[in-house]
């Protein structure tokens, strides 16, 4: 039985492209390489049209002076077994014997520039690959990351999706200067014999099979092994991270975590062998038909001289100039061959930004209100990605500014996921959400998200100093002042004060309690200063004093002109002056009205309420 995740999990949906792209046939793949390349060449000259320009160049000229050299060489061969005195012809040929050095030396020079070139120009558009990713990803829809199709799709792109486009630069230059030489190779074999020609090329066509069929199979098999690989790290990360490294150990749960990471790793083991034996099956197969090729090219080669179609002179240069085409050939296929493996994985980062797009908000032009009087949810019904059911029903709830809501209701009722709503952080699946008489589905996101301050139920633990992580609140204000005050209100001076790096990451950095992080969120939503302010749950790793102190906080706040407050909280005591509470129950509206009117209906709230307190009566 599977501890992490389940065994039989369905692919992520992303794999279909991608599966239909493993499937597609040679033909169907090779027609589709010139647009990989144009994608792959477009993101070089992007990051640098120089350097990419110099890199495609140097490989080409060292493909011609490759190819030069070894047409030399042929000379050579032409020359020395020519009819005539040895000693002679030895003689005859230094000139062509100082071309074939000279050749050498400039494609040393030539092969030292262009690897110095690409080795720039690669981290250059790993960076820029890497920058679109963020620009992108830092712009979609919320929601998207609470689709874990697309979470994976993220995941996999940066491991797997940016290292190919690497490759595929690497290939693409390799191809420019092998391409080179080949058709130097072949049009010379051609000259000395026009039978030669198709015959070197027949002899490459079986490798070529063979290698397209090999980089089918492994990517098959990475598409089939996507969640298993991911449920793999996922248990190494269970054992080796802080987070989980206490509870772990608290459990005794380490032996069967370990465990579990083995068993995965079994899989993919036996997994890894079968590719690979599949593999080696077809190379071989490949080789095989290859080897017969090559010998048929020879014995072709020797028909013709037997039937004194080709003068032995001219004989030593076609084999010179055939064993150049089919190793010209033979490097051609190879890196068309890495380059098709790896344009397979560049369908994920391809994939990865139409769907980034798809996930992200429109730009619009139509900007919500500063300060919103009113904020009204129509209807609202709202599901998560992937979720059979609602987690919220048909909300229809008005708010108006200078308000203090409360929501209130049991674990997991959807008060979290309702303010979400009232901010515009997720947009609904059915009716409206309007501040004022902007729908926010229509307005632009910036101008939505600059008017909340969200003090989160599990607030971002910022990698920063204390004074930054308050900072996060509104980067564009600079108000020192205001920092320490927000820190004062929160609890936080000391903290303040005393102004670490809050990150174990770092040497000299510190961690924080729970409520430590809690009182530092809090100081963040105050220092924001924004019209809507959304507390969910800001005390609930407080002590009495520290939230005591956060409510009145809060109240304080709440009486500053234009502002709207949101209060989540499961201690009712902390609420009972709100303006309006809304009692949530499986997603919907079940009761709603001030502290006294919902007493005196004796529903749910005053059921919640005396429950709590009930505790603080004497026994
Ligand atoms: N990211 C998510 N993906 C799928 N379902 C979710 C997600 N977050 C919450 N839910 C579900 O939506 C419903 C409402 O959750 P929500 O977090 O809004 O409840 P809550 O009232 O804030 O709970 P709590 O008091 O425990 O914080 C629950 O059934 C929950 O399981």
């Amino acid at each position: 039985m599977a501890l992490v995740g389940v065994d039989e999990v369905d692919l992520p949906q992303w794999t279909a492209v991608d599966q239909r792209v493993a499937d597609a046939g040679l033909w169907r793949t090779v027609q589709a390489l010139p647009a990989n390349a144009r994608v792959v060449i477009g993101l070089a000259m992007r990051a640098s049209r120089k350097l990419s320009l110099v890199t495609g160049l140097l490989k080409i000229v060292t493909g011609c002076v490759t190819a030069f050299g070894l047409l030399a060489t042929a000379d050579v061969l032409n020359v020395l077994l020519a009819p005539g005195s040895l000693s002679v012809n030895v003689v005859d040929s230094l000139p062509a014997v100082g071309v074939v050095v000279a050749a050498y030396a400039a494609r040393a020079l030539l092969e030292a520039a262009s690897a110095a070139a690409e080795a720039v120009l690669k981290p250059r558009v790993e960076q820029s690959v890497h920058e679109n990713i963020h620009a992108a990803v830092a712009r979609v829809d919320l929601i998207a990351f609470e689709d874990s199709d697309y979470a994976d799709l993220l995941r996999q792109c940066m491991k797997d999706g940016v290292r190919s486009i690497e490759y595929s630069i690497d290939a693409i230059a390799d191809i420019c200067g092998s391409a080179v030489q080949l058709v130097a190779a072949i049009v010379t074999v051609g000259l000395l014999h026009p039978l030669l020609a198709p015959v070197v090329l027949l002899a490459v066509v079986p490798t070529v099979w063979a290698s397209a069929r090999a980089a089918k199979l492994s990517y098959k098999s990475y598409l089939r092994m996507v969640t298993r690989n991911r449920r793999q790290s996922i248990a190494s990360g269970l054992v080796t991270e802080r987070a989980t490294a206490a509870e772990m150990r608290a459990c005794t749960a380490g032996p069967a975590l370990v465990e579990e990471y083995q068993r995965i790793g079994r899989q993919l083991t036996a997994e890894t062998q079968r590719l690979e034996l599949a593999r080696t099956r077809v190379r071989l197969a490949g080789r095989a038909a290859a080897g017969v090729g090559t010998g048929a090219s020879f014995l072709i080669l020797g028909l013709l001289l037997h039937a004194n179609s080709l003068p032995l002179a001219l004989a030593g240069a076609a084999v010179v100039a055939m064993r150049m085409a089919s190793t010209s050939l033979n490097a051609t296929m190879f890196n068309v061959n890495f380059f098709y493996e790896h344009t397979l994985y560049l369908e994920l980062y391809t994939t990865l930004l139409e769907q980034t797009a798809a996930r992200t908000r429109p730009t619009s032009t139509i900007t919500a209100p500063a300060a919103p009087a009113r904020i009204e949810l129509a209807n609202v019904s709202f599901t998560y990605p992937g979720q059979p059911e609602p987690a919220l029903h048909e909300i229809s709830l008005t708010i108006h500014s200078g308000q203090i809501v409360a929501l209130v209701g049991e674990n997991g009722s959807g008060k979290t996921t309702l303010a979400k709503m009232i901010t515009g952080l997720y947009l609904p699946s059915e009716g409206t959400v309007r501040w004022d008489d902007t729908d926010l589905t229509e307005a632009d996101e910036y101008s939505v998200y600059d008017r909340i301050a969200m003090v989160m139920q599990e607030p971002a633990r910022w990698p920063m100093t204390v004074h930054d992580n308050i900072r996060m609140g509104r980067l564009s204000r600079d108000d020192e002042e205001a920092v320490k005050a927000a820190a004062t209100q929160a609890g936080a001076a000391d903290l303040l004060a005393e102004n670490k790096v809050l990150s174990k990451q770092f040497t000299g950095g510190r961690d924080l309690s729970g409520g430590q992080w809690q009182r530092i969120s809090v100081a963040r939503g105050i220092y924001r200063q924004a019209p809507i302010l959304v507390a969910d749950e800001p005390t609930a790793a407080l002590d009495a004093h520290a939230e005591d102190a956060v409510f009145r906080s809060l109240r304080a706040l709440a009486t500053e002109p234009d502002r709207t407050t949101v209060l989540i909280t499961h201690r009712l005591a902390n609420i009972r002056h709100a303006d309006q509470i809304v009692v949530l129950d499986k997603g919907r509206i079940v009761e709603q009205g001030t502290h006294l009117d919902l007493m005196a209906a004796n529903g749910p709230y005053a059921a919640l309420y005396s429950v709590q307190a009930s505790a603080y009566q004497p026994a």
